[in-house]
């Protein structure tokens, strides 16, 4: 009998890898924050004796969800303006916002704020693209949540940088400061092409190169921004990136609801992983990612929230049901995106983007343990034929129950074990004040 750190004996275990499997009656251990096994229940229970047992009779485990494209602080922005175009809700609303009160306090109290909603359901890593990626780095990792953050630049300056040179000069030192934490990774993440020009793009494609890091951007996300952009410079932005090598493996465009053909052949052609976020995409009424073409080539689709200033939740259980729904309706094609095609864009898609498909993404044994259970005890979850079908179609994220990263039990029937849950909500009805009120 070998003495391990965690032993979950769940109703099913839907592991992503290999696709499609279901199993039944199975088990899993944790052991060093690693996933050590999967076997069926009755091996398990005469091989290994966990320090933690815990017997979830009406529960499904999954890979711990992974939330492509966030801007987590946002989260203290959500509701505050609603039901605009993009373009109107940034420039009108957002940036004039962010402009007056984005600071060190409001990135940590927003991040926190957020990584309290997603833990509770069931994500367990997050992209984030924001202001104070320092910030945002150390409320994760204190609060044990995996994240990919944004060394961001724009064309304005912030709280956090005041031009082009002091936003990549700290971005590289965040980056270096990172470089050993287990728990967090960077990505370069110049906010768009209409907000970089053009020779910045080309040094955060250098940099990116030499780092070995991902380049993370809002790209193709409304028509006007397409029109206006080859208005301006005689191409539309992918093209323009694809002239300035930056479609690459190493590429992460977010949105892309403005594609045509020859376009979805050379995404799939140079490897850039789609980071899709269905329900933002919806709310903003910015267009349709054409996530069937996409996968039909042979594109890696991620889905991510976008912030909740344009969600206005950061529900991953939402976003896998709305990517489902919207794929079948724009393909006009029922069987686009079945549900483990979903499962699968919210979990290992997204730790495929990141570049952590060798570590998270899917319950395989070697992979850390970043966990989430989800119960189907309930009556509204009856009756269950196929749990994958009940996952994505009919559950929601108060179905989660356990959450797990590297190992370490941050959700504990549904209680937060690292985040203070009253300090957070204190802080965010003090931001609602302060923010209504300025
Ligand atoms: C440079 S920090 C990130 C920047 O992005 C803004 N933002 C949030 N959501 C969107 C979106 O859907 N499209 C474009 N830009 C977005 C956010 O407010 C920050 O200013
Ligand atoms: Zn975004």
């Amino acid at each position: 009998m070998l003495t391990i750190d965690t032993l979950l004996f769940p109703r099913w275990i839907v592991p992503v890898e290999p696709a499609g499997v279901v199993l039944e009656g199975h088990a899993l251990a944790i052991d060093q924050g690693r996933i050590l096994d999967v076997l069926p229940a009755v091996d398990a229970a005469a091989r290994y004796l966990g320090r933690i047992t815990l017997h979830l009779p009406s529960h499904g485990l999954i890979p711990g969800l992974v939330n492509a494209h966030a801007h987590a602080a946002m989260s203290l922005l959500r509701g505050l303006a609603d039901d605009l175009p993009l373009h109107e809700w940034l420039t009108g609303h957002i940036w004039p916002t962010e402009g007056r009160w984005v600071s060190e306090a409001f990135v940590h109290d927003g991040t926190q704020l957020a990584m309290a909603e997603m833990l509770r359901g069931g994500i367990t890593c997050f992209n984030d693209m924001y202001f104070f990626p320092d910030v945002t780095a150390r409320a994760a990792s204190a609060a044990g949540m995996r994240a990919c953050v944004g060394l961001v630049v724009i064309d304005f300056p912030s709280a956090w940088a005041s031009g082009v040179d002091e936003y990549l000069d700290k971005g590289l030192a965040l980056h270096e400061n990172l470089r050993h934490d287990p728990l967090i990774s960077t990505a370069f993440a110049p906010h768009a092409p209409y907000t970089v020009a053009p020779a910045t793009l080309e040094r955060v494609r250098t940099l990116a190169d030499e780092l070995e890091r991902p380049i993370h951007i809002h790209l193709h996300e409304t028509a006007a921004e397409v029109d206006e952009y080859h208005a301006r410079h005689g191409r539309r932005p992918l093209a323009h990136l694809d002239a300035l090598g930056l479609l690459s493996p190493e590429l992460l465009a977010v949105h892309m609801t403005q594609l045509d053909d020859a376009e979805i052949a050379r995404v799939a052609e140079t490897g850039v992983h789609v980071l899709h976020c269905p329900e933002s995409n919806l709310k903003l009424a910015s267009g349709f990612c054409p996530v069937a073409r996409l996968l039909a080539a042979g594109v890696n689709v991620a889905l991510g929230t976008d912030g909740a200033a344009s969600n206005n939740d950061l529900d991953m259980f939402g976003e896998m049901r709305s990517a489902a729904l919207l794929a079948k309706a724009v393909a006009g094609d029922a069987a686009a995106l079945p549900a483990g095609h979903a499962l699968h864009l919210a979990t290992l898609g997204g730790a495929r983007a990141l570049g952590l498909d060798a570590d998270i993404g899917s319950l395989l044994p070697g992979k850390w343990a970043d966990v989430t259970a989800v119960d189907f005890g309930a009556l509204e979850a009856q009756p269950l034929y196929h749990p994958l079908s009940q996952l994505v179609y009919a559950s929601g994220r108060h179905q989660v129950t356990d959450v797990w990263v590297a190992g370490r039990h941050l959700l504990k029937n549904r209680v937060l074990t690292t985040l203070d849950a009253d300090a957070i909500h204190q802080r965010a009805r003090a931001w609602r004040d302060t923010i209504a009120n300025g």
